[in-house]
């Protein structure tokens, strides 16, 4: 199956949005007018730079308002349609799309729509051109894929078929048995597109909030089998009306269509794919830092010892119970400041697990870091985290804690049992991506995202997880661009006594997040605690929140560099990170940092 994509997808000039669809190994392009327009390429060079990126231009797009409208206007419409059908003659493109009209001076006249458009097809084959109709959720009279057929199929013209996009057909919650009815050869062109599910206008919607298939609310995959059904057999191809993607580089942005439409057809049967190799658990999480005395102080108050030294790195290995922390103190890391900067996860078949990530365009990372080093199979995620697959109950296999010497102290016990999630901020321009890709690549589930407020700006996160919850991972976001520098990720810590856990914290000389008496009063009002509960996590700093499962009771330490820890106790099965509490944690942040200047 070929896989195409829309220039209007990515951001950039023409050149730059065609290298990047290249290089993400798209087979063609749908080159939308405004971007040749803008372009100071002739025809003729866009041509020759296709041909040697190894590019189709399958599509040119779009003519509008062309039918059902008076004959002096159809005049004056066909005219303009020749020039664009030499146009594409020159471009080397066979196939326009006309949408259906927005225009006022449309009539609501199916019979004259398919004379007009069957005269537009007369025009276009003698180009050489086949013209695609495509049903506008918004059109004025023409606004579903089955009346553009039917009017298509009235016209019987050769050259005149139909262009199917799943956003105006799935916006509209038009049913797809219709599909059925249209024969494949007619179907001169599929366009591919998700969206979340919002309640708004759904011009505005398709213009600014079309993502990637997979990343919205749409079953793109059953529409496109539908389509399949019929014997269409022309390119699966991505129309992404996008504000983030118009902002965001061109090359990332066309890795994560091309993974898309990768799982897509993983989905379909179309595309053999090693795994998914689901994580089993949490190995490590690794902190890079230019300055390990901050940290050791940190992890010496949560209870952690350092049990153990990388033998040929300054990377230390801090344990209590099976929460296992690095920090590396390398030079080649030192410019960033503290950070979160790899994630060991268990895995049942690291190998595959590798391969998976590498088909689905995870840059592959070498295996041995330094000689002498176990192998280790490792991939980047799309925010530069390295992810290293580690053999989970393989004890034939070489682990990564064969690279480290004891130090001869037993791993902490302070009531810490294991980590209970990492939360990861985002690029700001992908989110989506980010949540594919931990869906796709690692085979975690992702929870619906919720809105975070901030003071200073609004948040969104989306948690992936793993079966039964031993790999939980927040991935967070500015809902607007920022600095993503500045915000935070963290470590939660799970405890089954986090009263206990936070008070040996406090007495061994950790400093916790200040929450503030407001937040208390609030408490004492929502919830019904025991005598002298409240005054206990007012004391000690100690969030509560509850879901239908259970409760949730979770407290901060002060940040260093970008990370900060959590001590969470999670009861009777709550499922969800406290999102209610975070606007409070946030608030308290940045006015630590406002006293402190870090
Ligand atoms: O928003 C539009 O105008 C527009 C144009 C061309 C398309 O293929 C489409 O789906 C939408
Ligand atoms: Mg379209």
């Amino acid at each position: 199956m070929r896989t195409s994509i829309a220039t209007v997808s990515l951001s950039g000039s023409l050149t730059e949005k065609l290298d990047a669809a290249a290089r993400a190994g798209f087979d063609g392009v749908e080159i939308f007018e405004n971007d040749l327009l803008a372009s100071p390429l002739t025809p003729e060079d866009v041509r020759a730079r296709c041909a040697d990126l190894g590019l189709r231009i399958d599509l040119y797009q779009p003519m509008r308002d062309i039918e059902a409208v008076p004959e002096a206007e159809f005049a004056r419409n066909l005219r303009r349609a020749r020039h664009k059908f030499e146009l594409m003659r020159r471009l080397g493109a066979d196939t326009v799309l006309v949408c259906s009209s927005v225009s006022p001076q449309a009539v609501d006249d199916d019979a004259l729509a398919a004379e007009q458009l069957s005269r537009l097809a007369d025009a276009a084959r003698e180009s050489g051109v086949r013209v695609a109709y495509e049903a506008l959720a918004w059109g004025r009279h023409v606004s579903t894929y089955d009346h553009a057929w039917r009017i298509v199929e009235a016209a019987g013209h050769p050259a005149l078929g139909t262009c199917l996009d799943s956003f105006h057909i799935l916006s509209r919650g038009t049913g797809t048995d219709g599909i059925a009815d249209i024969p494949g050869e007619k179907i001169f062109f599929l366009q591919l597109a998700d969206a979340p599910l919002l309640a708004m206008d759904v011009l505005q919607w398709s213009r600014h909030y079309r993502c990637f298939p997979g990343q919205g609310g749409f079953d793109v995959a059953g529409l496109v089998r539908r389509v399949l059904a019929t014997g269409y057999d022309g390119p699966l191809s991505l129309e992404v009306f996008n504000d983030v993607f118009r902002q965001a580089e061109a090359g990332p942005t066309a890795v994560d269509a091309r993974r898309s439409l990768l799982l897509l057809q993983e989905e379909l049967g179309e595309v053999p794919l090693p795994g998914p190799v689901v994580p089993t658990g949490v190995a490590f999480a690794e902190l890079v830092t230019p300055d390990a005395e901050p940290l050791a102080a940190l992890l010496g108050a949560l209870g952690f010892t350092r049990t153990a030294r990388h033998r040929g790195k300054p990377v230390a290995l801090w344990e209590q119970g099976d929460a296992r922390i690095l920090v590396n103190t390398g030079p080649a890391v030192r410019r960033d400041g503290t950070r979160l900067a790899a994630i060991g996860l268990e895995s049942p078949d690291p190998a595959t697990a590798a391969r998976r990530a590498e088909a689905l365009l995870a840059p592959v990372l070498p295996r041995r870091r330094s000689p002498g080093d176990a192998p280790l199979d490792a991939v980047a995620a799309p925010d530069g985290t390295e992810l290293f697959f580690c053999a989970a109950g393989r004890p034939e296999r070489p682990g990564w804690r064969a690279d480290f010497e004891d130090t001869g102290r037993p791993p902490g016990q302070a009531g810490v049992q294991c980590i209970d999630h990492l939360a990861l901020t985002q690029p700001w321009h992908h989110f989506d991506e980010a949540a594919l890709f931990h869906r796709g690549v690692l085979g975690l589930h992702a929870q619906g995202s919720v809105d975070v407020a901030d003071p200073y700006g609004l948040l969104r996160s989306r948690a992936v997880t793993s079966p039964g919850g031993s790999v939980r991972i927040a991935l967070t976001v500015g809902a607007a661009p920022t600095d993503d520098t500045v915000h935070a990720q963290h470590i939660a810590l799970a405890t089954d006594d986090v009263v206990a856990a936070a008070r040996r914290f406090r007495d061994a000389g950790g400093s916790p997040l200040p929450v503030p008496a407001n937040y208390y009063d609030d408490l004492a009002a929502r919830f019904e605690l025991a005598d002298g509960e409240l005054e206990t996590y007012r004391d000690l700093g100690i969030l509560y929140d509850r879901d239908a499962h259970g409760v949730f009771r979770h407290c901060y330490t002060r940040t260093v560099g970008r990370v900060f820890f959590e001590l969470v106790q999670r009861d009777g099965g709550y499922r969800g990170y406290g999102a209610a509490n975070a606007p409070v944690r946030l608030a308290a942040q940045h006015a630590v940092r406002a006293l402190t200047g870090g």
